[in-house]
């Protein structure tokens, strides 16, 4: 019995939940907040279980459970994915609410962060029990939702399907049509054009202003991107397109190097069905060595939940290191490269960008073209600027610059409402 708790305890110590409030516990002291508005502040201020009664195709009902959660409204309604997953628990919606929270504080909108989830397999579902699934979930929380308290936006494979479903389901029990609410909405349903690439665009905007603050023309700019995949190809080939050579590249299966640069369209076009391509070459290097090559900047978009170990992190000589993906990269390694001179952006600011295209979309009167895209590169830009600002006023690294930034107007404006 006794093992069985300290293992409970190793994992409330590990949970994603934990950790983000240790560190905001960290940046609000940085701030010189006290105690309270970190006990204010480290849970979310509302939490909906619900249980979602559906029939299923052979006639049977299973109830399913979904969450809402909000964690502070101080500066505006919350925004927020929903995620459906079969092992999603409680408290991951909460860790990944008040983890929005800190990107719309990052990306300086009026919104504080939001969160949901189904539990369940979407791959074992059929299209119909998916769509009864997703309108009996909204069904369940409408009363807890509005445009003016809180903004569903899509998360992992809640696909814009899904999402034209939830608004559908919202206007029929609403009885109005407020798209504003929904977002990641089918275009023809007031959705927005660049959703489908924001976290790409936003990783090359990112790398491009990277490189212009380090003073790397893009022409002789060397690029290496971990993780072929949707984000990586994108941002390969969006980098490619700016003049950077792309020198080296990564999937699941190995590396690929060549200080001459890589033909990013040959090799997108040579992928195979797993959407692997390094396999296909005999001079395949690993992961490893390929981040130990030479090169100005890595975009790591790598899809596995591998860290870089301290080896890599010695190894690198890129004098930019952009973390695409949740988790890539330990507080000591982000530390450890900014002692060295490495400019390291966190995923806080990386991720942020899909949760600004949500916003954009939310606040857009008509459908925009390539105008969300050139907001987005003003409002990233801007807090690459706070961020880096912060890092150099704080003598903070990157990623505790970023979760500064991500907290502070959450508790000025929590403190200036008095309710700390
Ligand atoms: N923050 C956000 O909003 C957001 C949005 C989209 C993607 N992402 C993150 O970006 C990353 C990539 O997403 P994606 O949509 O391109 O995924 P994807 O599945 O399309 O591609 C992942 C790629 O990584 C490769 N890969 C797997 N293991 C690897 C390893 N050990 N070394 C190198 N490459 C490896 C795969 O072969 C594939 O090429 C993920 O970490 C994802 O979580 C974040």
């Amino acid at each position: 019995m006794g093992g069985e708790s300290e293992l409970d305890s190793d994992k409330e110590k590990s949970h994603r939940l934990t950790i983000i409030q240790a560190l905001m516990a960290s940046s609000l002291k940085k701030w010189g907040y006290g105690p309270q508005v970190h006990a204010l502040l480290k849970e979310p201020l509302r939490t909906l279980a619900v249980r979602i009664p559906i029939k299923l195709d052979s006639g049977e009902t299973k109830i399913f459970t979904g969450f809402r959660v909000q964690h502070n409204d101080a500066i505006g309604p919350g925004i927020g994915g929903v995620r459906l997953h079969p092992e999603v628990t409680e408290k991951d919606v909460q860790a990944q609410a008040i983890w929005t929270s800190l990107q719309a504080g990052v990306i300086d909108i009026p919104y504080g962060g939001a969160s949901g989830a189904i539990v369940c397999n979407p791959m074992e579902l059929s299209f119909r029990e998916l769509e009864a699934l997703s309108r009996g979930y909204i069904r369940a929380i409408v009363s807890f939702i509005d445009p003016t308290k809180d903004v569903i936006a899509p998360d992992g494979v809640t696909n814009t399907q899904i999402m034209a479903w939830i608004l559908d389901e919202c206007s029929r029990l609403k009885t109005d049509h407020s798209p504003g609410f929904i977002s990641g909405n089918p275009l023809i349903l007031d959705g927005s054009l660049g959703r489908e690439a924001a976290v790409g665009k936003g990783i090359s905007i990112i790398a491009k202003s990277a490189a212009k603050r380090k003073k790397l023309p893009l022409e002789k700019t060397c690029a290496i991107i971990q993780g072929f995949g949707n984000v990586g190809t994108y941002v390969a080939n969006t980098l490619n397109d700016a003049g950077v050579t792309i020198v080296g590249i990564s999937d699941g299966h190995g590396a690929l190097y060549d200080p001459e640069g890589l033909d990013v369209g040959d090799l997108m076009d040579r992928r195979d069905s797993f959407g692997m391509v390094t396999n296909v070459f005999k001079k395949s290097i690993s992961k490893h060595e390929l981040l130990a090559k030479d090169c100005d900047l890595i975009v790591d978009s790598s899809g596995d939940q591998k860290k870089l170990t301290t080896q890599d992190v010695e190894a690198i000589k890129a004098s930019i290191f952009i973390e695409a993906g949740k988790g890539k990269i330990t507080g000591e390694a982000s530390e450890r490269l900014h002692q060295r001179g490495t400019c390291v952006i966190p995923v806080l600011l990386t991720g942020a960008a899909n949760t600004a295209v949500s916003y954009l979309e939310g606040v857009q009167k008509n459908i925009w073209t390539e105008e969300v895209h050139n907001k987005l590169e003003e409002m990233l830009e801007r807090a690459l600027t706070f961020i880096v600002d912060a890092s150099y006023n704080h003598d903070v690294n990157m990623h505790e610059a970023a979760q500064m930034i991500g907290i502070q107007k959450l508790a000025v404006a929590s403190c200036l409402r008095g309710w700390v």
